[in-house]
């Protein structure tokens, strides 16, 4: 049996060992030859509603059960970090310490990952234009590390060593949360964190944020989930939602996520996606359709109103339906008006009722055609490069399907915009 079956067997003998039901329905798989690392496979064929796998509370790695907790002063401060800090700091704790009671889970979990995070700049590159550059956060990942992390770690010498709790270690724990953690909905917060200041949408979920050994075996693939993680009183339940087949796969969801969230969390696309979308910044809205003449007086006080009045956005968001968003009709329509129209909605504090006017409809269409120009490709040269695709690496063909998913539903827009009877727009 090769090292990585003999891994995977060693991991499941030690759930069974810690009171986790696994179903003889299914088998943890060998998915390296489709990049996927390990997933979970139907070994006969399972009903809808069919428990998979049970996983007991104690088994979950958090700050709630991790040994870090018992070291001297260590609870108080989890209790005090907000966000990702206090798992951190247990997963950098758990996986150097040789006796972790995880340790059969710690060696199946990869430590070399293929999101952007990890990418050189020329990778990065084929991703301008893309919403994935501007999110990748290394800089606010290290400067969590630089304010945070790193100071208890020094401080506490008897549990840490900075040399072997480092940077590098840093952001293996941090995309492993990233890429596998839970929220458990029925373990609360701990009680002095208040919800305030988190950092991340991902943290505004219910629950204590903790590692699910097992769970998180399932790989996802969009359009085809067919399990589901039941948080219970007693344990954590993942579930089949639909009867599955003998020999399929067994798939969680990560989410309605578009390519660019897939890659930037969990370093892979699917194709096709249809939670793919665009979003287009609130700043070029305002660039293209204020007047020419307009003074940078008047522009900052229609995006202080707009801004009040929760119309414009950093990012407005298109679907692959195409919808033009009200939000960025009315704003388009307000940084169009005079100074005098402009006087009177704000005196009025009225946003006016988004409607695609032919001239408003012209900037729109000039908005979605700068957008276009922000990548280095045309969607056609990024075509062309998709139909070679043997020829392309992972990250390429990965960057590739990730713009020119974007890309696609800019021109598709576009298109029904030029076209005869546009589709009424959504109110
Ligand atoms: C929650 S883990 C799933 C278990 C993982 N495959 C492993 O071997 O540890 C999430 C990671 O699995 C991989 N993954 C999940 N679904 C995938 C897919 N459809 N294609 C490629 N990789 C996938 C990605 O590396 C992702 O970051």
């Amino acid at each position: 049996m090769s090292e990585f079956d003999n891994a995977s067997n060693h991991f499941i003998q030690w759930l069974k060992a810690n009171d986790a039901t696994i179903s003889d329905s299914l088998a943890i798989k060998d998915y390296r030859s489709e990049k996927a690392g390990r997933g979970v496979v139907a070994i006969k064929d399972i009903k809808k509603d069919e428990l998979l796998f049970s996983i007991p509370r104690k088994v979950l790695l958090s700050e709630e059960t991790s040994q870090l907790a018992t070291k001297p002063g260590m609870k108080d401060i989890l209790n005090s970090q907000q966000g990702w800090a206090p798992l951190i700091l247990c997963l950098m704790y758990e996986l150097k310490s040789e006796n972790s009671f995880w340790k059969p889970y710690l060696d199946i979990l990869p430590n070399i990952f293929d999101t952007p995070m990890f990418w050189e700049e020329k990778d990065i590159d084929e991703l301008a234009g893309t919403g994935v550059p501007d999110k990748i956060g290394r800089d606010d990942a290290e400067n969590l590390f630089k304010s945070t992390i790193q100071p208890i770690i020094k401080s506490h010498p008897d549990v840490f060593d900075e040399n072997v709790h480092n940077l590098n270690l840093f952001h293996i724990c941090g995309s492993l949360i990233m890429a596998y953690s839970f929220h458990d909905e029925l373990t609360p917060k701990p009680s002095s964190k208040g919800d305030e200041e988190e950092e991340d949408d991902e943290e505004e979920e219910e629950g204590i944020i903790a590692m699910v050994p097992m769970a998180d075996m399932l790989n996802h693939r969009t359009g085809f989930n067919n399990a589901r993680l039941f948080h219970e009183p007693e344990a954590l339940q993942m579930r089949a939602i639909k009867d599955i087949q003998v020999s399929e796969q067994i798939y969680n969801t990560y989410g309605d996520l578009c390519n660019a969230d897939l890659l930037r969390k969990y370093g892979f696309v699917d194709e096709p996606n249809d939670f793919d979308i665009v979003e287009i910044s609130g700043d070029l809205v305002c660039d293209v359709s204020c007047p020419a003449d307009v003074t940078d007086e008047e522009k900052d006080a229609k995006v202080t109103f707009l801004l009040e009045e929760d119309v414009l956005d950093d990012y407005f968001v298109i679907e692959k339906n195409g919808d033009i968003p009200p939000e960025l009709i009315a704003c388009v329509q307000v940084f169009m008006m005079s100074s005098q129209e402009f006087s009177i909605a704000l005196e009025k504090r009225k946003v006016p009722k988004p409607k695609l006017t032919p001239s408003v409809m012209d900037k729109v269409k000039l908005i979605l055609s700068k957008r276009l120009e922000q990548y280095k490709t045309t969607l056609e040269d990024d075509e062309r490069m998709l139909s070679n695709a043997d020829d392309l690496s992972t990250k390429k063909y990965s960057s590739i399907l990730v713009r020119a998913g974007e890309k696609r539903i800019l021109q598709q827009t576009l298109n029904e915009a030029d076209g005869p009877k546009r589709k009424k727009q959504r109110k």
